[in-house]
Parts: structure tokens; sequence; C-alpha cells
């Protein structure tokens, strides 16, 4: 395709996705599937771009303001993940000599909200979290994730995963943390390697496969996953359980639930029973009240601590939104935590990086339920075999990881037992 071609793609696909009225990746996706003629490059350089734009929108919006044209098409150029010289044939010599004079401009002049890139209350909020940790934070936010992969160890070994991808050209390491993790640096196509057709490996963050770990349900063990989605943690949790026991994937989206068929059959596992419920308080849970022995809570919330995957959140989200979903999420913990047995296990996890979301909801509900005694998330890890499961734990016993010190994607776990 010509480059210029190209580029009002870019600049259309931008307007589309600076609506922010929907995920960015649905709007990404919708996109390629309107423009099937364009190839895997040019694929990864549009979609590259609309995230580096909505990663770094307040630096690219102040660099903009000069320049004459759409703005999309000039926070394309400043964006542009391709190379260089393409980029150049598409530009006339005004756009090249403009070019040229904003990127001179050394960004470490701009103003703190064009290099946070973040909205007010966001920066506040996050730096209240980490304090001085807030410009390391907010460069490990900045970066693309690394591809970190689930070995399913009920088909395979960690080694033998990762000596057939050494095979096929990919470099994998084992995770620092999970036990059955791999995390490689660059963005292989995956999806049509045996490895990944028969059920071995599946793409999750670390940090999704510690949840997993932190629950770390037995054999024969009935096990719930309130809020399963399209099942990563469900498929992490049945292999733990070597395929046997019961393992209820609830969710209120069908259409979620729909996404886990497809990586179950892959999985071997035949000890899961997905189901849509109405709603927390469905008929289904009251049956099943106080007769598992483990549930995973991982709660809808902001999903603030997947800003590298999903920048769009960080415009996408608002204080408002926040406190809607503290009274979902202490209403589904609340409702879920009937469930569990005398001597069972409660897991709560977000993959939000604000206490209003994870402490603030775990200890109003500890106060409100005395019989579940809060557990501490390191030595269930270590338990579970989690490497230095300490640095992953907060001095009351939560789990909290963080881009910029576990390179996973922000998380919180609160875990307790029910007294028998
Ligand atoms: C963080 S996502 C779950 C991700 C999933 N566990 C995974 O590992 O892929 C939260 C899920 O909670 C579901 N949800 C929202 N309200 C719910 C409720 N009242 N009861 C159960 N699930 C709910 C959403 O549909 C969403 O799929």
């Amino acid at each position: 395709m010509h480059p210029n071609a190209l580029l009002d793609l870019a600049t259309d696909l931008l307007r589309q996705v600076l609506k922010l009225d929907a995920p960015a990746d649905t709007i990404v996706s919708n996109f390629f599937r309107k423009h099937r003629q364009l190839g895997q490059r040019e694929r990864h350089s549009l979609a590259e771009t609309a995230y580096t734009v909505l990663r770094r929108r307040l630096m690219y919006a102040n660099l903009a303001q000069s320049g004459t044209g759409a703005l999309e098409r000039r926070l394309a150029m400043l964006a542009w993940q391709g190379a260089d010289t393409f980029l150049r044939g598409a530009l006339g010599p005004n756009e090249q000599q403009w070019l040229a004079e904003v990127r001179a401009i050394s960004t470490d002049s701009l103003p703190e909200k064009a290099r946070h890139n973040l909205p007010d209350w966001l920066a506040s909020a996050l730096k209240q979290e980490v304090g001085d940790d807030f410009w390391p934070l907010v460069q490990a936010m900045d970066a693309a994730a690394p591809l970190d992969l689930r070995v399913n160890t009920l088909k395979t070994k960690r080694e033998t995963a990762q000596a057939t991808l050494a095979e096929a050209g990919i470099d994998a390491q084992p995770t620092p943390y999970c036990p059955w993790g791999l995390r490689i640096q660059s963005k292989p196509a995956l999806q049509r390697l045996p490895l990944f057709i028969q059920g071995e490996i599946e793409v999750q963050d670390e940090g999704s496969q510690l949840l997993a770990a932190l629950l770390n349900p037995k054999r024969g063990e009935m096990v719930v996953d309130f809020c399963a989605g399209a099942g990563g943690k469900t498929l992490a949790l049945g292999a733990l359980m070597r395929n046997t026991g019961r393992l209820y994937a609830f969710d209120v989206s069908g259409h979620r639930l729909e996404g886990l068929k497809p990586r179950l059959a892959r999985s071997g596992l035949s000890n899961v029973y997905p189901a849509q419920i109405a709603h927390e308080r469905d008929e289904r849970i009251k049956r099943l009240a106080g007769k598992i022995d483990r549930v995973l809570v991982d709660a809808p919330c902001s999903g603030l601590g997947t800003l590298r995957r999903n920048p769009d959140l960080k415009w996408r989200q608002s204080p408002k939104a926040l406190e809607e979903l503290g009274v979902k999420q202490a209403a589904i913990l609340a409702s879920a935590a009937r469930l569990v047995k005398p001597g069972g296990r409660l897991v709560y996890a977000t993959s939000s990086l604000l206490t209003r979301e994870n402490e603030t909801i775990a200890d109003a509900f500890t106060q409100a339920h005395p019989d579940f005694v809060p557990a501490n998330a390191a030595e269930l890890l270590t338990q579970a075999h989690v490497e230095r499961a300490d640095e992953l734990v907060t001095g009351n016993g939560h789990l909290r990881l963080w881009p910029h010190r576990h390179v996973t994607d922000g998380f919180f776990a609160a875990v307790w037992e029910r007294k028998s």
C-alpha cells in the first residue's frame, strides 16, 4: 500500500479510537475486519500507532498544537510505529519540516501532564498510591508488556514447552515468580503452533497466573470462579485440580463465557462447568451455599493495572465509574462468600492499582464477616511453589503486583479462610 494511503488509514483509525466510546481493541479489530486488504505488517503499524497515541495522548496533543491539517494525521505522524522512511514517503515537504522540528523538542521541557499522560484525577490517585515510585510506574505503564505464557501442566512440563518453542526459533524464559510461566520478549504469532493448538500453552500475564496459585485448588475439590469471563483463570485452576473435582465458571456475560469454549476444548479439561448467572444473588448461588472449597472473585474493576495493554482505559474510566464499581465489587464479594464452606478459602482479586477498589473493599468485608479470617498471601503462595513470594505481598498480607516492580500487570488479591 502507498505510504500516504496507510497514513490516511491511521488517521481514520485514530479518529475512531479517540472518540473513546468503545474499547480500543474492539475498534481496532472491527477496523481490520473492514479493511481485509491490509497485510500483517500494515496492521501492526496501524494498531501500534493507535496504541502509542493512547499511551501518550497528552504529550502528542501538546506537540501537535503547531502544524496544520487534520489533528489526527499529526498525531499519527508523531506516534508512527513503522519504518521512518516509509512515513516520510507519505509526507509533503511542509509536513516533513514540521515533524523534524517537533521531534527536536526535548520532552523534558513539556508540562508535567504531557510527560505522565494521565488524567488529573488518576495522576493524583497514583501519586498517593506509590509516592516516589510515581515516575517509574508511569514509565513501566508506557512500555509494551512482554508476552507471558501459562504452560498447561496437565499436558506438558514448562521445560518441554520451552524447548519446543526454542525449536520454533522462539526464546522463552521461565517467569520470575510463577512456576508454570514462560516469558517471551518479542511478539511471535503463536496461534498456528501445534503447542498452542493442542492446548499446551495459553497466553496469560504472570500476574493472572499468580492469582490461580493463590487459590491453589486441590484434586477432587469443589471450586467456583465467580467472575470467570473468558476463563483465563478458570483454565489455570482446572489444571491445578488435575482435571478432577468440579470447577464452576460463573459470569453474568454469556458472550464472555462463550470465549471460554474453544480454550476449554484445547485445554483437555473436563471438570469445568460454565454457567451464566443473572446476577450475584442468582438461585444457583443459593443452592451451592456453604458447599464450595475455594472461591475466586476476579471482580469487575477499572482495569487500571492493565494500562500497558489497554491504555484507552485511563481515558475511559472516571471517579464516578469507580464509585459505581465499588458498590458492585462489595456486593459480588459478599454474595460469593456465601458459597465458601467452613475451612474453605476465598480470594478477592482485581486488576486495579487503586486502594478504593482493593484494600477498601477487602477491609470492609473483613469487618462485616468475622467468620472469615484474613490469611497471609505470602505463605499461601510459597506453599504453591511461587518463588520469592514475600516480594509480592504487602505488610497486610495482600498480594500487590506492580508493572514497575514485578513486570506484571497491576493486580491485587486478598485471601480469607472461613472458620471451621
Ligand atoms: C475481571 S473480569 C474477569 C476476567 C476473567 N476472570 C479472566 O481471567 O479472564 C470480570 C468479570 O466479571 C463479570 N461480572 C460482572 N458483574 C458480575 C456479577 N454480578 N456476577 C458475576 N460476574 C460478574 C464480567 O462479565 C467480567 O467477565
